[in-house]
């Protein structure tokens, strides 16, 4: 068996076109839909990202400014930027992009952000909509995952999927919004013992390590689902996920590629997150 490849890139194309096309309904409401980026220091991974968003936002007709601070900006600051773009009515959606520099409280930006402009979905009033099933912004990643699974129908209800990493913004999430959707589900980490015991179990198999091409076929039952979440820059450059892709693709039924696999549905994903911030959260 030859995995089928879920193209996240053209997955995240054909979402777009549609998206386009009710930026532009907004606009004729005279709505213009807007995310402001803050990004702090000059972490060229986080410019990159930060750029790639900005591309995605003019291409479905977003508007979007990135506010660029020193390395060395205080915590106080930073939250009175933050202040001024909960009040400000023509800014939709806020997104700080994450890590932040060492002397800043992530936890105290991200509950500054008014959860209506929350477009990451990390605010704890967002996160709590988010575990009771309620309507809200859903954090990018693990919505784009959840996304990637329907636009192949893979069936999740009864399926045993298993997540290796806990962090806030990828593992607890994807694992609450499969939950949401009957799935059971095991969480994985790097104090998990006999990781294989666990993972040869999976339906579907959702990885998010942090350490490049480790994930390999032993830890596959065969014909399981397998999403890389991981996104590492090798020595040459290239980027790779957490998964071995050439090592597992023959036992695997689909498989998510890096690039073009969970990345571009991130960003996809704010950008419905930023138009359902503009249409109002109350409207849907
Ligand atoms: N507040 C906040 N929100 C985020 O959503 C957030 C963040 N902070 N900090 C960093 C992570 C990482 N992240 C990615 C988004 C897109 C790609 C992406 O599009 N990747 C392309 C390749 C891009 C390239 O070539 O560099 C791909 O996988 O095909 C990757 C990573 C969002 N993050």
């Amino acid at each position: 068996m030859v995995a089928e490849i879920i193209n996240g890139k053209e997955l995240s194309s054909e979402l777009k076109l549609n998206m386009k096309e009710k930026v532009s309904d907004l606009k004729k409401n005279k709505i213009v839909p807007h995310l402001t980026v803050i990004l702090v220091g000059d972490n060229p991974a986080s410019k990159s990202y930060v750029n790639g968003k900005k591309k995605a936002c003019a291409e479905t007709g977003i508007s979007s400014d990135i506010i660029e601070m020193a390395d060395s900006i205080s915590e106080e600051k930073l939250l009175s930027t933050i202040n001024k773009l909960n009040q400000d009515q023509s800014v939709h959606g806020i997104l700080v992009q994450l890590p932040l520099p060492d002397h800043i409280n992530e936890q105290h930006i991200i509950e500054a952000i008014d959860p209506k402009k929350d477009v990451d979905g990390f605010h704890p009033v967002n996160i709590g909509k988010m575990m009771t099933g309620a309507d809200t912004f859903l954090p990018c990643t693990p919505f784009g995952i959840v996304t990637m699974l329907k636009s192949k129908d893979i069936n999740i209800s009864g399926q045993h999927v298993v997540i290796i990493g806990r962090s806030n913004i990828v593992g607890k999430p994807v694992g609450q919004l499969l939950l949401n959707e009957n799935a059971t589900v095991t969480y994985c980490h790097s104090k998990t013992e006999d990781l294989r015991s666990f993972t040869t179990n999976a339906d579907i198999l959702i990885v998010a390590i942090g350490k490049a091409n480790v994930l390999t076929e032993e830890y596959l039952k065969p014909g399981a689902v397998v999403i890389d979440v991981g996104i590492n820059r090798l020595d040459n450059g290239r980027l790779t996920g957490d998964v071995d892709f050439e090592n597992v693709k023959n036992k695997a039924s689909f498989i998510t590629p890096v690039p073009k696999g969970v990345g571009p549905m991130t960003i996809t994903m704010l950008l419905q997150n930023t138009i359902k911030a503009a249409e109002g959260l109350e409207k849907q």
